[in-house]
């Protein structure tokens, strides 16, 4: 007879079922999956986060102890009401025995108040401690990482993933010593009561475990799933909402909508996986444990014919037994929960594990209010994980005071420059300096401390003008936020709002005008007081009136201080003591306005555009009078 192939052997079904209960992988991913990580280590991470609650622990274990000995008690006054007063129909005991369950009803519902009580309190301790300390990392980590991953789903994993970590560590470990403690104790009186029967009961235990390992692992493949989805879901809608105005100004609503579907449909499947997953599980889980039942109830209905065992005996076995039964499909759906869980966990872990690119160094040094003296000596640097220079081999120095303005075309690397001066980033050649100091010997805190910015696009937050005033110093008085708001030209609109200082203004000052927003902002420099300031295209997307209206405020502010002045806008930048003219990341001029006009280079060729172009929106009315610092190149 012809041998049959393996392939041809094997069960149709088996592919389908396959296909029924396991994920798909997406290979367009929104947001990738985390890496794996064992058991053991997620332990291992997020042991230390419980150490407000251990004590408390010895309790809640203690509970677990006293609540299945109730249990057994209630069990064992319903063997002696079969036995002592149904069989031989005699109610005399009943009394004594009717109180005995109100002691213990009384008994168990103090423990479960105490126990709720107790094991919130502990869960919710750890998962304050851990969410405060993954925010508190995720503030420390460097711009560059915020600029490479999805906001959305940071937030997912800040709110939702550290909760499931609380299942993984406290909840489920709590959850498995209990039953691990059940089971104990209605073992012990199976054994005391029949321990033939107790064995035979006990011969299903490993295909119990069988299924459970089968099941948690395709569970977890579901449940990184889920996870992951659940990300992308909060990152497409962070994404689309935080940009609503270009969503509608370019009806991309559509577009939008079938991005989010996507990610939702996928949450979707995934959570259909996981519930036939469950759903198959629970009857294999249900025809084991049947299988146990029937095979002790046979031999308990001979032994009871035999008259080896009365009926409120086989009874309470079986009731028993049912409660043995129970922990044990608890823990078996535990490891269910486990490696959903540790799905979460994991996404946690891989935040953690993210180290800021920029560190302060063991010993920073402190310089207080620093004079002013910036420099940049033989700068390199590129974007990680990109190949090209965004700066080659840039130097320029400017003494306490002065004022330098960067001039290049778009991408020539001039707000680079202001992310090295605030050590978002650290040069890859080359040392930027601030009186002298590698800036990174200096404590971070401090750096930034010394250095006010008002950027291109104007930040302002939720909450009232004066929050957002006093955001540049959380110290600073009211006749501090005033005074700043005056030299800021802000105070006359502030006034006109309707509440003045404590109008609450929207998210990203969306109740503001561009002007008022950019006035603010400079309010909020001003407020700080720092030596050194950085002006990243202070006029952008102003109109010619709200251009002029800021030059006055922005050369108040910049009266005294270092300045490094960004702009496309040459007349913005024509009275600066030096400027730097860069093309592609490097220095090509250097110079004042005039030797640069004179050299007739890229400078006076940009120079001449701005001229035939007329003055632009923000070009101011009157030269800046500023601060005459001297400038080395
Ligand atoms: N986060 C980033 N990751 C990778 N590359 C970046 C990043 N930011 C900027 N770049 C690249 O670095 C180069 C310099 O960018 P930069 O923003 O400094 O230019 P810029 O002169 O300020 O331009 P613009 O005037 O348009 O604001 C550009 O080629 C840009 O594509």
């Amino acid at each position: 007879m012809a041998r049959v192939s393996r392939s041809a052997r094997r069960p149709v079904w088996r592919p389908a079922l396959r296909r029924l209960l396991s994920v798909a992988e997406d290979p367009d991913a929104v947001v990738a999956a985390a890496p794996p990580v064992p058991p053991h280590e997620v332990f291992r991470r997020f042991w230390p986060y419980t150490r407000g609650g251990r004590r408390w622990l010895v309790p809640i274990l203690g509970f677990s102890i006293i609540g299945p000995l109730i249990d057994a008690a209630e069990i064992w006054l319903f063997k002696i009401i079969v036995d002592d007063v149904l069989v031989p129909r005699d109610l005399s005991p009943f009394l004594w025995i009717a109180l005995a369950y109100l002691g213990l009803i009384v008994c168990s519902g103090i423990l479960g108040f105490a126990d709720d009580v107790l094991s919130t309190w502990v869960s919710e301790r750890f998962l304050l401690a851990l969410r405060s300390d993954v925010f508190r990392h995720v503030q420390s980590l460097s711009l560059g990482f915020f600029e490479r991953r999805r906001l959305g789903d940071v937030l997912a994993r800040v709110t939702g993933d550290v909760d499931a970590v609380e299942t993984f560590l406290l909840s489920g470990v709590a959850n498995a010593l209990y039953h691990v403690i059940r089971l104990g104790v209605f073992l012990g009186l199976l054994f005391y009561l029949q321990w033939d029967l107790t064995l035979l009961a006990l011969v299903i235990v490993p295909l119990f475990w069988h299924a459970a390992r089968h099941f948690s692992r395709l569970i977890k493949a579901a449940s990184r799933e889920r996870r992951r989805r659940s990300g992308s879901i909060s990152a497409i809608a962070e994404e689309s909402l935080g940009n609503v105005a270009l969503v509608q100004a370019y009806n991309r609503q559509a577009w939008e909508e079938h991005r989010f579907d996507r990610e939702t449909a996928g949450k979707f499947r995934a959570a259909m996986t996981s519930a036939r997953i469950r759903a198959v599980y629970g009857p294999i889980v249900d025809a084991i444990e049947l299988a146990g039942a029937l095979a002790v109830m046979g031999l308990g209905t001979w032994k009871l014919a035999q008259g080896q065992l009365t009926l409120g005996g086989l009874l309470v076995f079986l009731a028993l037994l049912s409660r043995l039964y129970s922990p044990i499909r608890d823990l078996s759906h535990l490891t269910n929960t486990f490696y959903a869980a540790s799905a979460s966990a994991e996404r946690i872990i891989e935040l953690l594990d993210q180290r800021p690119q920029v560190t302060e160094a063991d010993h920073a040094r402190r310089i207080g209010h620093a004079r002013g003296d910036v420099e940049f000596d033989g700068v390199s640097f590129r974007y990680p994980g990109t190949s090209r220079w965004a700066l080659s081999g840039v130097s320029f120095h400017v003494a306490p005071g002065g004022t330098l303005a960067l001039v290049g075309a778009s991408g020539a690397g001039k707000s680079t420059v202001a992310k090295l001066q605030l050590r978002f980033y650290d040069p890859d050649k080359g040392a930027v300096r601030l009186d002298g100091v590698d800036l990174r010997e200096l404590r971070l805190s401090e750096l930034r401390e010394n250095v006010a910015v008002v950027l291109q696009e104007t930040l302002v937050f939720h909450g009232t003008v004066r929050e957002n005033i006093a955001y540049g110093r959380p110290d600073a008085t009211e006749a501090d936020i005033v005074a700043a708001a005056r030299a800021a030209d802000a105070h006359d609109f502030i006034q006109l709002l309707p509440d003045g200082y404590d109008t609450v203004v929207g998210q990203r000052g969306r109740t503001l005008s561009g002007g008022q927003r950019q006035r603010l902002a400079i309010a909020r420099a001003m407020i700080r007081d720092a030596p050194v300031l950085l002006l990243d295209e202070p006029t952008t997307g102003l109109d010619a009136e709200s251009g002029r209206r800021i030059m006055e405020p922005l050369r108040r502010l910049m009266a005294g201080r270092t300045t490094i002045v960004i702009s496309h806008n040459l007349l913005t930048v024509r009275d600066a003591t030096t400027i730097v003219v860069l093309d592609h990341g490097r220095v090509v001029e250097r110079g004042t306005h005039e030797e640069l006009v004179l050299r007739g280079g890229t400078y006076a060729r940009l120079h001449r555009l701005n001229e035939m172009t007329g003055p632009t929106a923000a070009g101011p009315s009157q030269p800046l009078p500023l601060n005459m610092g001297k400038v080395l190149p």
